[in-house]
């Protein structure tokens, strides 16, 4: 399996790194063809409004864009040579009105971003928007089942006589029209069996197609494709094709799309997108309608984050899916224009967020929770100075520290630094081992440290004299601890950690969008529990985050990476990771800075290269590299690793931290008590410290200044085995 090579492949990650790593699918075009009056019992399907009405079909691309779509499918479905010929057509006016797909689609794209950017033009970053919002035009092609419109594209039985050759001489002339049409991509789709697949493969290949394509099977049964030719072969065929960059399934039910997921990843390393129809519904080709199917997928949108974890980059919706899908599932994987919302806007979300969370966590109990956490049996504090709200309970004098002083009053916090103190109006909720905090614009420098041998745990940094506010907050339960939301940033971010749990679900948190140039107050917080031994993570950076993360049992992973286009500025950034079970599964944590990469787990680094001339430094990532230019930066990194494997739950988890200077650094466990850079270079400027069980390492590395920086693994290395010592405790 492979990543694909050549431009192709270097499209879809550019255009995922751009698109922070995930992306949105636009949903039906038939049916928001039809929720506009179109009558679509016809031949053609689709298609047939190229020639009747292309201007609606515009309008559905548009509506899908303001959805949040960043990926629009061309109304080409069921538009074939042959089929337009029919009508008709001549084979000229045929091509014709395939191109014509593409340049709609393409219509409807630069109608939405001159909007987009006159609309972001109050901002001095427009045209940093702009980027985060890039958009693909793919070209479909439907199966050769769609143009006979007899219900074989659900069924792959196209009878003995049709075979390989047959299906290329029918696709051949369409794909390449498509291909030199001004497309990105091509999206073969609703792909029932693996004979159409191989043709396709083969076509790609004589044809030597300058664009990429997708290929998106159908199942529905969700471990086949639907003509029961066996899914893995069928994704490891478009897997060998270096012009196939991406894989997945469409127009198949929500219930299946979760299973398929995981095998499809067994069988390819390459993105992979899912856009299933609403389920509950089946197509009957006679009527030429869709008919209720008793099976019913209920809260499709609700999937999403799941999807999004177990492994798909690409997500949108096919038939019977509307641009409110869409838009909820861009607002599902964060994405959309709910970021750019208004700052009142998003604090009303947030505190109605909380108050639902508060709820879900009063109807669960904490009293499983160990003295290390007694704040879990503490009542709600809050401490909001908002205009116009009656329940603030502090003085008009309090600030930040006001309010974690209090918390620290009750709770078996150890250690607090206050480095530098000013007043601000933050809203604070306290409640159970989890705190939210909110920042106000302007906050003048700040740096908070808190402490507790086993947690809860605080860190907020915050860099003057920029403009930011962030968010973080942890909740524990009683026996799955991990409910935790990264998040922060003056800018919005792309993908915060938002996940259930049976206790309840972790807020998302949006930040101010548009704050740029910039900044930075990032915010992590870690609680602990008897049952469930501490675990939670809570990732930051000081310019845009985008957290991600993944649980893997009781273990969890946090992948928090900044976006391209921030440099060069100052910036810190917190993350903590926290496992169990299986060290391995849990080796790296990371954040900081500038660009940085993100989490790792031992099997894969989450976060994507970033290769910007702009990127100030670097975080590294196994493999990665060096850092480029840092000399116009500084960051901070701050990584935690908590291993409870190594240490029984009434001891002191062993835990490593360490504190880099440029570039951050990822660290990966490696054994009991050995810990080891995970990447091959860069500087480690600051202190680390390890514990593990009854053993606590430390470390003092060489400061080195800003610029000067190693450019090769083993010093690197040597400055970190220089430095490190260790003491029994
Ligand atoms: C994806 S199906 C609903 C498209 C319509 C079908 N090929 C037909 O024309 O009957
Ligand atoms: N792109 C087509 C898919 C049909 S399965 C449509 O959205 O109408
Ligand atoms: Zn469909």
């Amino acid at each position: 399996m492979g990543f694909g090579s050549g431009d192709g492949a270097d499209l879809m990650r550019k255009f995922l790194n751009e698109a922070g790593g995930s992306a949105v699918i636009d949903g039906g075009l038939a049916t928001e063809l039809e929720a506009h009056g179109a009558d679509l019992k016809d031949q053609l399907w689709s298609a047939k409004y190229l020639f009747t009405s292309p201007d609606l079909i515009k309008k559905v691309h548009l509506d899908y864009l303001e959805a949040g779509a960043s990926i629009l499918i061309t109304a080409s479905y069921q538009g074939t040579i042959q089929g337009f010929q029919s009508r008709g057509f001549s084979p000229a006016e045929s091509e014709a009105l395939l191109r014509r797909s593409v340049e709609i689609a393409c219509e409807a794209r630069d109608i939405f971003q001159g909007q987009y950017l006159k609309a972001s033009s109050g901002f001095s970053e427009g045209a940093i928007n702009l980027k985060q919002h890039p958009v693909l035009v793919a070209a479909s092609i439907g199966s050769y089942g769609a143009y006979l419109a007899d219900g074989s594209e659900y069924s792959g039985n196209y009878g003995q006589e049709i075979t390989v050759e047959t299906l290329k001489d029918f696709h051949r002339r369409r794909l390449q029209v498509l291909s030199e049409a001004g497309a990105d991509i091509i999206a073969f789709e609703t792909i029932p069996n693996k004979l159409e697949a191989q043709a396709y493969v083969e076509l790609l290949l004589e044809c030597d197609t300058k664009i990429p394509a997708w290929f998106s099977f159908t199942s529905k049964d969700g471990i086949n494709v639907v003509s029961g030719d066996s899914m893995a072969e069928c994704v490891s065929l478009a897997d060998s094709c270096n012009k196939v960059v991406a894989i997945g399934i469409n127009c198949t039910a929500p219930r299946f799309i979760h299973s398929l997921i995981l095998s499809i990843k067994k069988e390819t390393l390459k993105p992979i997108l899912v856009y299933p129809n609403s389920g509950g519904e089946g197509y009957d080709p006679v009527r030429k309608d869709w008919v209720l199917s008793g099976a019913s997928d209920d809260d499709f949108v609700s999937y999403v984050s799941k999807w999004h974890e177990a492994g798909a980059s690409l997500i949108g919706g096919c038939c019977r899916t509307t641009p409110n899908t869409i838009r909820a599932i861009a607002k599902a994987l964060c994405k959309g224009f709910d970021a750019g919302k208004g700052e009142a806007e998003q604090q009303i979300e947030v505190e109605k967020n909380s108050v639902e969370d508060t709820l879900a966590l009063n109807s669960t109990s904490f009293h499983n929770s160990s003295s290390n956490t007694s704040a879990c049996s503490r009542p709600l504090l809050v401490y909001n100075t908002a205009p116009g709200k009656q329940r603030n309970p502090w003085p008009k004098s309090a600030n930040i520290f006001t309010v974690l002083s209090h918390i620290i009053g009750k709770a078996p916090l150890s250690r607090v630094a206050r480095k530098e103190s000013h007043r601000l109006t933050p809203t604070c909720r306290l409640r159970a081992t989890s705190l939210l905090l909110r920042l106000p614009k302007l906050t003048p420098s700040l740096s908070l440290d808190l402490h507790a041998p086993h947690g809860p745990f605080v860190r907020a940094l915050c860099t003057p004299p920029r403009i930011g506010c962030g968010t973080a907050s942890f909740c524990e339960g009683r026996d799955i601890a991990v409910r935790s939301h990264p998040r922060t940033g003056g800018i919005p971010p792309e993908d915060p950690c938002c996940r259930r749990t049976r206790h309840g679900r972790a807020l998302p948190v949006p930040a101010v969008p548009g704050t740029a140039p910039r900044t930075s107050i990032g915010i992590a917080v870690v609680g602990a529990g008897r049952d469930a031994p501490l675990h939670t993570v809570v990732g930051i950076a000081g310019i845009p985050p985008e957290g991600r993360g993944s649980l893997r049992h009781r273990s969890h992973a946090l992948c928090a990476r900044a976006p391209l286009g921030n440099a060069p500025r100052i910036s810190f950034g917190t993350a903590l990771a926290a496992g169990r079970r299986r060290a391995a599964d849990h080796n790296a944590a990371r954040t900081g800075g500038v660009l940085p990469r993100g989490l790792c787990s031992s099997r894969r680094v989450l976060a994507p290269p970033h290769t910007a001339a702009r990127t100030a430094s670097r975080i590294a990532a196994p493999g990665a590299g060096h850092a480029a230019a840092a000399s116009t930066s500084a960051c901070i990194g701050e990584a935690s690793l908590e291993d409870l494997d190594a240490s029984p739950p009434d001891r002191l988890p062993c835990s490593f931290s360490v504190r880099c200077g440029i570039p951050p650094r990822t660290f990966a466990r490696t054994g009991a008590a050995e810990l080891r850079p995970a990447d091959s270079g860069g500087t480690l400027a600051g202190t680390a410290r390890a514990g593990a069980g009854d053993r606590r390492c430390c470390a003092r590395a060489r400061k080195q200044p800003i610029g000067d920086q190693s450019d090769g693994s083993d010093d690197g290395r040597k400055d970190y085995d220089a430095s490190y010592s260790e003491r029994t405790r």
